[in-house]
């Protein structure tokens, strides 16, 4: 390591221990016992920790895992079911149940908490995600602690998270947060997995982008969790590509991690926080469609912030509504940039390289703006 990154890796710890919205996300690997049974010591030192900082003036939310792991036991299954349909079926009773011990455990220490289920499609749909930004913007003004799950009863099998980390880091935009906690069952990230001999401890990563391919990060080992090393590190890559730092721990280093100590990895942010709305667009929205553009309009794109205008726009992809988000693709087929269309996709088709005069002139005023306006667009 060097001076440099010394004072930058200070620098970070403090914004964690200034951060005043925290999310926090518990794997199942680190609520359960070694059957895989939801472990009530290791849910009650973490409430603990957490009570604490909220305690002290955290406003807190918490991603966490273990409906499943709550869940088995009581139907009479010797381990984790492996299929998504029994999975499902036990997470819905097992969800209850852990919901109760949370309740219970936060209410030792005077605080209230309140249950947000959420499926992937809550997060790309952009009246969902306003939804559960009000909401969970309510819960923590009000002094409610938001415990949030992956609605897993619910989720379809194509677009389920299935591990909560990637979640954890779009709920961390969804609320604004100055930072993220990942806690799991390794106290650090390693160069590889922490059983191979050989492994190597990181404790500080000023660039998350540029160690995705350095280090390598396998899927659960227990067996317990799901996600394993390879969905933390992207959810890390979207907190810190949000601006906010990410730091990743051992679940009963929670307290240190919460207060800023020198535990775990510390991922640095790699950029400014943009708004809700444009992480929204760059991390969470699935479009459906697009505009190929040309050679000008990728330049204006790039350039900064210009708009998408129709006169650039050579063709377009697929079919959406206004609205919708949508890529947009240089002549090759790369992806350029993702945004909001302001227009459906057969409107559009008409509005191919016609510049505002032209637009006004054949189609009306209406059609005389941006394909794509720059407040809703975003690079990739
Ligand atoms: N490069 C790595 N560094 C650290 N841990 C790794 C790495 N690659 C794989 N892992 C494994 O990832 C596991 C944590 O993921 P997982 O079991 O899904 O936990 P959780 O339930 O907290 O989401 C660790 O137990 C560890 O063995
Ligand atoms: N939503 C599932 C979590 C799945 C899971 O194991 O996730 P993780 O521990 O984050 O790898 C549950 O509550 O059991």
């Amino acid at each position: 390591m060097t001076d440099g990154e010394e004072s930058d890796e200070a620098a970070v710890r403090s914004r964690v221990a200034q951060a005043r919205t925290m999310v926090v996300k518990v794997g199942s690997s680190s609520l359960t016992d070694p059957h895989g049974h939801l472990d009530l010591g290791r849910l009650r030192s973490l409430v603990g920790a957490l009570a604490s900082a909220a305690v002290d003036g955290a406003r807190l939310v918490l991603v966490t895992s273990g409906a499943i792991a709550a869940g088995f036991g009581t139907l009479g299954f010797d381990q984790r079911p492996g299929d998504v349909a029994t999975q499902q079926a036990t997470a819905s009773v097992g969800q209850g149940l852990l919901m109760a011990q949370y309740e219970t455990a936060f209410a030792r220490y005077g605080l209230r908490v309140g249950q947000i289920l959420i499926t992937a499609r809550d997060t790309t749909h952009a009246v969902q995600y306003r939804n559960a930004r009000r909401t969970l913007c309510r819960l923590l003004d009000l002094g409610v602690i938001p415990i949030v799950n992956e609605n897993d009863a619910l989720a379809s099998n194509e677009i389920r998270f299935g591990d909560n980390d990637h979640l954890s880091a779009l709920i961390a935009n969804i609320v604004s947060a100055d930072a993220l906690v990942l806690l799991t069952d390794v106290d650090a990230l390693y160069s590889e997995p922490p059983s191979r001999p050989g492994a190597r401890r990181i404790g500080f990563v000023p660039d998350v982008a540029a160690i995705m391919d350095q280090v390598d990060a396998q899927g659960s080992v227990s067996g317990l969790g799901t996600g394993g090393m390879s969905t933390k590190l992207e959810a890390a890559r979207i907190a810190a590509a949000s601006g906010m730092p990410v730091v990743l721990t051992r679940a009963d280093l929670a307290g240190p991690a919460l207060a800023g100590d020198r535990v775990g990895t510390l991922f640095a942010p790699i950029r400014p926080r943009g708004s809700s709305h444009r992480l929204w667009i760059k991390f969470a929205s699935r479009p459906r469609g697009g505009y190929l553009v040309d050679q000008g309009a990728v330049k204006a794109l790039r350039g900064g912030r210009a708009s998408l205008l129709a006169a650039g726009a050579r063709s377009v992809q697929g079919e959406f509504s206004a609205g919708d988000p949508v890529w947009i693709h240089d002549e090759s087929g790369h992806q350029v940039a993702k945004g909001l269309s302001g227009y459906d996709s057969e409107e559009a088709q008409d509005m191919l390289g016609l510049n505002t005069k032209e637009l006004r002139r054949r189609l009306g005023a209406h059609y005389a703006h941006p394909l794509v306006h720059r407040d809703s667009l975003v690079l990739v």
